[in-house]
């Protein structure tokens, strides 16, 4: 008998414990759940070149640890081979289009396609020929071949970058261009509030990879280069990037992973904008534009047609104008990002 009630006794014991380890279990899962549903997820997407990357760059610089030595190793090394690169799509440019370079330069232009690594010798005809006004001239026409903006940035300094022990300043990161492929994610926390930021590649051959990462986002960041309405697109020649843009976006934001989902729209690149406005019309890309050419007037027609395709009664739609590479509007601009999810996620709570 004796032996009976403590065999009972034991039993019950064990099954109080058993209790508490679920408990304990569940206990954890909740606080699991919950952190996973309380990280914000964002979505960089956008075409290629438009500048998602540079605002993960930013969002790493004011939220992170920045960038390592190892890795300004490795940017150096791109940024140092980007010199060549620019200055031999420079020249080719220059002769297909027709603009005399100076005499003086004409042997050293032919044999400096033989030029792949950077040596004393590659710098030293760099800034020779990146001096000639033939070479400035094709610069200033690089709307009508495949130039990123930036090659005058480094080809001014090339000086400092041909330096052996050169390290990138966060500048020269920030402005350095790598086209994405495949994706980039960053973990970061602000406001308490832990974000992981999704960076996939906009080239058109990359946009097939975006889908998998569509699920479980909580804001969606559209970037759009708003100096490139008078460019084509690096994939295809014949196509204009502005409504390339404008295409991507109404594929996209009308997925019905995003139907009730909030957007903010980056309008990128302003400070290039702001310049070649007064310079290019705006009916080079949208020939019913009839409005006045200036800054005003041609953000309001483009943000325009940006909220026709985007708008719906789920959602809202955040619009900003912004330069990726200035560190600071970015903060005053992530300091908005971030006050909106806060909001939103409040209402989503109920707290609102
Ligand atoms: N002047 C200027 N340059 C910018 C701005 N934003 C980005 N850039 C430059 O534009 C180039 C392209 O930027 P990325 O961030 O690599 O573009 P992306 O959208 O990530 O391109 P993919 O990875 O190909 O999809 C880089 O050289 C940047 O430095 C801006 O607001 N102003
Ligand atoms: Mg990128």
């Amino acid at each position: 008998m004796g032996n009976l009630s403590r065999k009972k006794k034991k039993n019950k014991k064990e099954k109080q414990k058993e209790k508490t380890k679920n408990n304990l279990i569940d206990l954890q899962m909740d606080q699991e759940n919950e952190k996973i549903q309380k990280t914000i997820k964002i979505i960089t997407l956008g075409t290629g070149e438009s500048g998602k990357s540079t605002f993960l760059k930013q969002l790493s610089i004011l939220y992170s640890t920045g960038f390592e030595e190892s890795s300004r190793e490795l940017y150096a090394t791109t940024i140092q081979n980007n010199l060549i690169h620019y200055l031999k799509i420079l020249l080719r440019a220059a002769h297909s289009l027709g603009i005399k370079i100076q005499e003086e330069n004409t042997r050293l232009s032919r044999s400096f396609f033989a030029f792949d690594d950077l040596t004393t010798q590659s710098l030293k005809a760099i800034i020779q020929l990146w001096s000639d006004p033939g070479l400035k001239q094709a610069y200033e026409r690089r709307s009508e071949f495949q130039l990123p903006d930036m090659s005058k940035y480094f080809l001014d300094d090339a000086e400092r970058i041909g330096k052996s022990d050169y390290l990138p300043t966060d500048q020269d990161i920030l402005n350095c261009r790598i086209p994405t492929t495949g994706v980039n994610e960053l973990n970061i926390v602000v406001d308490d509030l832990p974000w992981i930021v999704v960076d996939v590649g906009g080239q058109r051959s990359e946009r097939r990879k975006w889908i998998h990462h569509f699920d479980g986002v909580t804001l969606v960041v559209y970037v759009v280069a708003l100096s490139e309405y008078d460019q084509q697109l690096f994939e295809d020649q014949t196509v204009n990037r502005m409504l390339e843009s404008l295409d991507l976006f109404a594929k996209t934001i009308n997925n019905e992973c995003f139907e009730n989902k909030n957007c903010v729209v980056l309008f990128n690149k302003d400070d290039i904008f702001r310049k070649k406005i007064k310079e290019v019309p705006l009916k080079k890309c949208f020939p019913n534009f009839t409005g006045e050419n200036d800054y005003q007037s041609t953000c309001k027609f483009i943000q325009e047609k940006f909220d026709k395709i985007g708008r719906n009664k789920k959602r809202v739609i955040f619009y900003h104008f912004t330069c990726a590479t200035d560190t600071e509007s970015m903060r005053a601009v992530f300091d908005i990002v971030s006050t909106t999810i806060l909001q939103n996620q409040l209402n989503v709570g109920g707290y609102l």
